[in-house]
């Protein structure tokens, strides 16, 4: 019995949730009780028969900082995607909400940052790279869990515009130069995005290098230009920002080692 297949009539579909990379996602009830989130793939959009046969590993990536996928709808066209609910949604859309709470409540920030960084060095400890880690990209909910949402999704999107590293969709400003000259994702280059997510976190969600356009983030990125330090962030976090954003792939620290460095630093603030 195939057990990452969910039976259609086992979902009830309720209030749509937004419109994500691959279509309509809905909220919607599993077995009569339980909350998930239906992704309603547009024809077109994905690879679909590489993904199902993925969704079976998918399935048993299991964290409490990671939205868990229950499994595929795959008999019929569009496929559905079935994964855990989170109730408040986008943490990038969190931040931006709560900017006035937030940004004096730096220990929250980095309690935010740290639970991201769980998720992700489980994914690292099970060699899979997200490829497209930022605030936009993890989910929250109920109180303040943080969780990585559609790791390693960015494998299966059909649209050029997002897949090759001169579309107009491609997340240059979250990508190390390795990523920009040879589209070569790793480990370290999730590091490199997670630090652009921790200063997203520390500024509560505004855009990384403002209004400048693709090509002139290239080019700072490959001259050794960083992202400057967030007025409201400790020095030591930001620290762990810049390791992050070592040129290259070895000098970037493991997430297994940022977890271990970042619980220490909250531990050091919070004494404070
Ligand atoms: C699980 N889940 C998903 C979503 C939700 C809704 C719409 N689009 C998306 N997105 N967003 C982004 C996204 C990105 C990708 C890449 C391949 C990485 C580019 C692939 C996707 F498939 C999605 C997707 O489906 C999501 C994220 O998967 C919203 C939730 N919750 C709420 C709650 C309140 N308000 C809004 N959303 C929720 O719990």
């Amino acid at each position: 019995h195939d057990k990452w297949e969910i039976d259609h009539n086992e979902l009830m579909l309720l209030e749509e949730l937004g419109s994500g990379q691959f279509g309509v996602v809905r909220r919607g009830k599993w077995r009569g009780s339980i909350d998930v989130a239906v992704k309603m793939m547009k024809e077109g959009t994905m690879s679909e028969d590489d993904f199902i046969e993925e969704a079976k590993v998918m399935t048993k990536l299991q964290h409490p900082n990671l939205v868990q996928l229950y499994g595929v709808c795959s008999k019929n066209r569009p496929i559905f995607i079935v994964t855990e609910y989170m109730r408040y949604g986008s943490l990038l859309n969190h931040l931006r909400r709560h900017e006035q709470s937030l940004s004096v409540n730096q220990g929250l920030l980095l309690d935010m940052c740290i639970q991201v960084c769980k998720g992700m060095a489980y994914l690292e400890r099970h060699n899979y790279i997200h490829r497209d880690l930022a605030a936009r990209n993890c989910l929250v909910g109920t109180e303040n869990i943080v969780k990585v949402a559609d790791f390693g999704l960015a494998r299966y999107v059909l649209d050029d515009q997002y897949t090759s590293s001169g579309g107009s969709k491609f997340p240059i400003k979250w990508a190390p130069p390795e990523v920009l000259n040879y589209t070569r994702f790793s480990s370290k280059s999730d590091i490199w995005a997670y630090g652009v997510l921790m200063w997203e976190v520390f500024t509560c969600g505004k855009m990384p290098y403002g209004r400048l356009k693709n090509t002139e983030v290239v080019e700072r990125v490959q001259k050794g230009l960083i992202l400057e330090k967030p007025k409201a962030c400790y020095k030591e976090v930001y620290d762990v920002m810049r390791k992050c954003w070592s040129h290259l792939p070895e000098n970037r620290p493991s997430f297994k080692l940022l977890k271990e460095t970042l619980v220490n630093v909250s531990q050091g603030i919070l004494v404070d």
